[in-house]
């Protein structure tokens, strides 16, 4: 393996440890150079170098070095070790005071055979070629390059902070540019329906007033609902209020723990994660029962809490169904707001392909919209990738776009959507049965309440799930005029603003149909 390989590898092997972003930067930038054993002992006498493998790392500029040097040391001689198998001292050296240096050397493992007591020569025409001047493979601080020419200080596009303080200021204003946001996933583009009219409220809420309103916030709902892109869109609200905000998956959470665990970083692992003013975290089923990242998840939150910081969390079901999660977690997760997230009703569906298709500059007919919302009941990703493949077929075969298009278009690309299944009569039995009344009863002349507010959900949601006209509804429901359908419509429309049983039960209801 050559030194460039090491370094490769060895970054790789960084890449999930909670190392900030500018010293990330300066590590990609670095430069690994093997150190002949007496050049160690001339830079650094107080290393024995017995049975070692020394390096210099040549890094950017003096400040980099001291930060590198006094906080991340360790930690990369422990990744060096992994990566070489054997013991590793390092060096690390600003490059404006590093000799340029010689170009090629075999690889380590070839060169343990070579290793006179003179290191070995490169080519002169190499050497002549980088520097011109130097003629020495060893020159006065003993470095090898022995992948990579060095690169001068000039060389390094970036502005360096000079002082410890500009720093940190640049480390927050990484936190920021690297808090992998995704620019779509914005409030703007997100449109609301019954079925996340709650969860969207809260994030709102949340963004304009971070650690005030509810803390933490938790949403629940299945997948592709949204979820996520609630998150982004509180984190962007954040950010453009010069907030620090971090999102990051459970798994990421988990992986960096487990590196901070391993290479000893956990105090840093906590100064990232205890500086932010708002973090995001999704997918949180997933640390259930991974027990030291939930004890430090625990510590993490407790005290972002105590400093009135707000923590937004995402789920796949709501914390006391997440059963092997620690007690004291779960009852946190409950302090805030919980909010679910549905699968979105016919109307949402269609609202939400026609904003994407019109972002895409695609015009779609409207029963083109409605056609494929009728198909994918349940998943707006799969929502969104039925419009893609739509778009995909027709350019690949040049037609115009017509229903019958569409048609072959969603089922010859084999997505495994389903015929709509849900007709109007299939609705109105599964609203009976929820309500323990018989489907004549609901659809006949009966005025108790008991019967009549059944029956308007039932037309609620046939007007929701289907593109049954109102005279048809009236029809299936003892031939009521068109007028009453519309008015019991948006009745229950407005009621459900309100009163959240009658929301959870036409939301368990639609659950239920989806099931089938
Ligand atoms: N109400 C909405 N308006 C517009 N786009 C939406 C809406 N809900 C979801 N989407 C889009 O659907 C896709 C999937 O959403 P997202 O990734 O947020 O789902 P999720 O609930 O986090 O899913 P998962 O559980 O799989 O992580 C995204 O492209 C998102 O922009």
């Amino acid at each position: 393996m050559n030194t460039a390989t090491i370094w490769r590898t060895t970054l790789a092997q960084l890449d999930t440890t909670p190392i900030d972003a500018l010293t990330k930067t300066w590590l990609q930038e670095a430069h690994l150079v093997e150190l002949a054993p007496d050049a160690l002992h001339d830079l650094a006498p107080d290393i024995s170098e017995q049975g070692l493998l020394a390096f210099a790392l040549q890094v950017p500029n003096d400040l980099a070095g001291d930060i590198i040097a006094t906080r991340w040391q360790q930690l990369l001689e422990d990744v060096l070790k992994d990566v070489l198998g054997q013991p590793v001292a390092l060096v690390v050296r600003a490059s404006s005071h590093a000799a340029p240096v010689p170009e090629t050397l075999p690889p380590i493992h070839e060169r343990e055979r070579e290793r006179e007591p003179q290191a070995p020569r490169p080519p002169h025409s190499a050497r002549q070629s980088h520097s011109g001047q130097h003629n020495n493979n060893h020159s006065g601080n003993g470095y090898y390059d022995i992948a990579s020419r060095s690169p001068t200080q000039s060389e390094f596009s970036y502005a360096s902070p000079e002082t410890l303080e500009d720093w940190e200021n640049e480390q927050r204003a990484n936190m920021l540019a690297h808090n992998r946001l995704n620019a779509r996933y914005t409030f703007d583009a997100f449109i609301v329906g019954n079925s996340n009219r709650l969860a969207h409220a809260a994030s709102l809420a949340v963004a304009e007033a971070p650690g005030e309103s509810y803390n933490p916030l938790f949403l629940y709902g299945g997948v592709g609902l949204g979820k996520t892109h609630l998150l982004h869109a509180i984190g962007h609200q954040g950010v453009q209020t010069g907030l620090a905000v971090l999102y990051v998956s459970s798994e990421q959470f988990t992986n960096e723990i487990v590196n901070a665990i391993r290479y000893r970083t956990t105090e840093e692992f906590r100064a990232k994660y205890r500086s932010v003013d708002i973090l995001l975290v999704d997918d949180i089923q997933f640390i259930a029962g991974k027990e030291s990242t939930e004890e430090e998840f625990f510590h993490t939150f407790n005290s972002l809490y105590e400093m009135s910081k707000q923590i937004v969390i995402c789920s796949d079901r709501p914390p006391k169904a997440i059963l092997s999660l620690e007690e004291r977690l779960r009852s946190r997760f409950e302090w805030g707001l919980i909010a679910d997230i549905q699968p979105p009703d016919l109307e949402t569906r269609m609202a939400i392909l026609r904003v994407k298709a019109d972002l895409l500059h695609y015009h779609v007919p409207d029963e083109i919209i409605a056609y494929i919302a009728g198909r994918v009941q349940t998943n707006i990703r799969e929502l969104e990738g039925c419009l893609n493949r739509l778009m995909a077929y027709q350019q690949l075969h040049r037609v115009e776009l017509t229903m019958d298009v569409a048609r072959s278009a969603i089922s010859s690309l084999g997505t495994d959507t389903r015929e709509p299944t849900l007709n109007s009569r299939q609705i109105a039995q599964a609203v009976a049965d929820y309500y323990h009344i018989s489907l004549e009863a609901m659809c006949g002349k009966q005025r108790d309440k008991y019967i009549v507010t059944p029956r308007q959900i039932a037309m609620y949601l046939i007007r929701q799930e289907t593109s049954t006209s109102l005279l048809e509804i009236g029809q299936l429901f003892g031939g009521r005029d068109h007028s009453t359908v519309l008015h019991s419509c948006e009745k229950i429309d407005r009621t459900i603003n309100v009163n959240q049983t009658l929301r959870r039960e036409i939301l368990a209801i639609r659950e239920q149909l989806l099931r089938e």
